[in-house]
């Protein structure tokens, strides 16, 4: 009677010493793995993530590169960059619409921040490529002295500036007018979309079938990592982005939006050491199609 128990018992713990060997081995082979690349896809979406072969980067990111270019060690300045991202979407332009002989109007929509920078350079140069550049700038930054020396470009090359006041929504008629320059709001847009620009946006999303949107950076009023958040939202005919691509990139619809890299100021090492895509940008150009 007691061995029948003895054995019992035996089996029991022979069973039990099973069972834990069993989900031992089983965290050991399943769930390392898998631990181990949610703490990894974790890591990398905190600098850098890899949608399908497109490599895009994370708010996050974008801001520490842009502090490295224009810190002391590298010692870019923030005009020197605006100057190149504006001449790179210039050549988006030109490239998507190329002027024609009855046809070379396009208006930029410039808001207060460097993405409005960066639009007020992009009009100089496309005058420069035989375009009539029109820019609307309803509300102009004294945040420094530069963008006031840009308008004064813009003077200089005959090109008009328009204030909050002026009528710029004649500008929004395809017989005269190739395409629209999105610069109003670039990577430090926060929602919810203050006026004039909400309706600044109503206005481009009513025509943009007709007349085409081209977004410098970040379409306004998407979200740099989450995409299109507001309502209604712009869907550019064109996307520009600059230095590289960032998570709001893959709310793309490539039936309906071209997509380039532009913004040529970053050395494939500094790319690489950073785990951003090296883009093969070719010869001269400033912008490469995605
Ligand atoms: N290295 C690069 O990639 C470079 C990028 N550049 C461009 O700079 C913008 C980012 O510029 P920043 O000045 O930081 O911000 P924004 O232009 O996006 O906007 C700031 C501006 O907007 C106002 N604002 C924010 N949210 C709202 C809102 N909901 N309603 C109304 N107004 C709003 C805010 O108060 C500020 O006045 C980047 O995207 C690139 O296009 C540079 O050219 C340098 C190189
Ligand atoms: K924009």
């Amino acid at each position: 009677m007691s061995s029948r128990r003895g054995s019992r018992v035996y089996n029991c713990v022979v069973v039990v010493i099973c069972i834990a060997l069993f989900i031992r081995l089983s965290v050991i082979f399943c769930w390392t793995p898998y631990c181990k690349s949610v703490l990894q896809s974790t890591l990398s979406n905190d600098h850098s993530s890899n949608m399908s072969s497109l490599r895009v980067v994370s708010s996050k990111l974008a801001a520490q590169i842009d502090q490295e270019l224009m810190g002391p060690k590298i010692g870019f300045t923030l005009q020197q960059l605006m100057e190149l991202a504006g001449l790179s979407v210039a050549e988006a332009v030109q490239r998507e619409f190329p002027p024609a002989a009855t046809r070379k109007g396009v208006l930029i929509v410039a808001g207060p921040g460097n993405n409005g920078g960066d639009g007020l350079v992009c009009a100089r140069h496309l005058k420069l490529f035989g375009y009539d550049p029109v820019v609307y700038y309803p509300k102009r930054s004294s945040r420094t002295e530069f963008y006031g020396q840009l308008v004064k470009q813009l003077d200089f090359f005959n090109v008009p500036v328009l204030s909050e006041t002026e009528n710029w929504t004649q500008y929004l008629n395809p017989d005269r007018t190739l395409c629209v320059v999105d610069a109003i709001f670039g990577f430090s847009f926060k929602p919810p979309m203050r006026e004039p620009f909400a309706e600044i946006i109503k206005r481009l999303h009513a025509v943009q079938e007709s007349v085409p949107i081209v977004a410098v950076d970040i379409p306004t009023g998407w979200d740099v990592d989450a995409g299109p958040v507001e309502k209604p939202h712009l869907t550019p005919k064109v996307f520009v982005s600059l230095t590289a691509p960032k998570p709001c990139t893959n709310h793309i619809d490539p039936a309906k939006t071209v997509h380039y890299v532009g913004g040529r100021f970053i050395p494939q090492e500094f790319a690489q050491q950073h785990g951003f895509e090296q883009f093969d940008y070719k010869g001269v150009n400033q912008i490469l199609k995605l």
